[in-house]
């Protein structure tokens, strides 16, 4: 395994603009690195600190270090993904994810209301119409009784399911009781990878949410859906295409992959660190790796203090590795 030299020996750090604000984010830093397997990414999010971050580490390591296990699709159906922005900007982010299906769409953000949660999610179903399918993403915000009224008045726009409704897997289990006459299934996403006991939350919802960098690598997470059996969906943590590719090989290698994936977010960068990105075509991204162009890492090179922030994190996180 790569000792802390190796990893910074190849460093380099990008910030990529969004083509909208997602999560609070409007450039996305990414460091890549590249192993003897290829080209890797350590992208946790600026805010996380070193214990989370160190988990990301693995798993660049992992993807840079060791062969991807052999997939068994060549490509991943993936969601189209909607910020949390105004109802008449949907059909312009949809255009962005030709030929998917499914959408996923942000709501309970700060500073939208449940109006434009509705809004937004009903302007989805318009433009996916029934034969598509809609989920939402609330990111832990809403309490039982605010997820409740949420999903009372969201269940006409046809859910295909609910993404962290509640923070707690207590909330969850109260939320679900409260709604079993809506039959939305629930999905788990921050409770699998910030959570003491991910296998807890995933016992008390019908989906789980796997990333890759944030559980420490595609075989942990191939590890986890085996225990947890639940139907698996693979997301993205807003990566470059290089992260993109990770989260595709972990699809790839799922047995079972009932549900479309949330690796589409290459659509939401405006820029990215290769010419042969991994977006949305027809409605899946293929299962490969990705070589980042030299040219395209040097026009979106974060500056000096960034770049030494990152090798820095580098430095502690490898430090709390193993
Ligand atoms: O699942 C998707 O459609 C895309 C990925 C996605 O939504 C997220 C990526 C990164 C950070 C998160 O806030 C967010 C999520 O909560 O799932
Ligand atoms: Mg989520």
């Amino acid at each position: 395994m790569p000792d802390t030299q190796d990893l910074l020996a190849t460093l380099r750090v990008v910030a990529l603009p969004m083509v909208t604000r997602f999560r609070g984010i409007e450039v996305r830093e990414a460091a890549l690195l590249e192993g003897p397997e290829g080209w890797t990414e350590f992208a946790p999010f600026p805010e996380y600190g070193d214990e989370e971050a160190a988990r990301w580490l693995a798993a660049a390591i992992e993807f840079g270090w060791e062969a991807v296990p052999e997939p068994v699709r060549a490509s991943v159906p993936v969601n189209a993904t909607v910020p949390a922005l105004a109802a008449d900007r949907v059909p312009e982010v949809l255009a962005r994810f030709p030929g998917c299906r499914t959408a996923k769409v942000k709501v309970a953000e700060p500073g939208s209301s449940l109006a434009d949660d509705v809004a937004r999610v009903r302007a989805v179903r318009d433009a996916l119409g029934p034969e598509g399918r809609v989920r939402i993403d609330a990111n832990a915000v809403w309490n039982v009784d605010e997820a409740e009224h949420a999903l009372r008045a969201l269940a006409p726009a046809d859910l295909e399911y609910v993404e962290q409704p509640c923070g707690t897997v207590d909330e969850l289990v109260r939320l679900q009781q409260r709604i079993r006459d809506l039959r939305i299934p629930v999905a788990a996403d921050e409770s699998i990878r910030r959570s003491a006991d991910p296998l807890a939350a995933a016992a008390a919802v019908d989906v789980v949410v796997l990333k890759a960098a944030p559980i420490g690598g595609i075989r942990k997470a191939l590890a986890f859906a085996r225990l947890a059996g639940r139907a698996a969906v693979v997301s993205s943590a807003l990566d470059t295409s290089v992260g993109l590719a990770m989260g595709a090989h972990l699809a790839g290698a799922l047995p079972r992959l009932p549900h479309d994936c949330g690796l589409g977010t290459g659509a939401l960068l405006r820029a990215d660190v290769t010419e042969d990105r991994l977006l949305p075509e027809s409605g899946a991204i293929p299962v490969r790796r990705v070589v980042p162009s030299p040219a395209l890492l040097d026009r979106f090179a974060a500056d000096a203090e960034r770049t030494a922030w990152w090798a820095d994190r580098v430095r502690r996180c490898a430090a709390l590795l193993p």
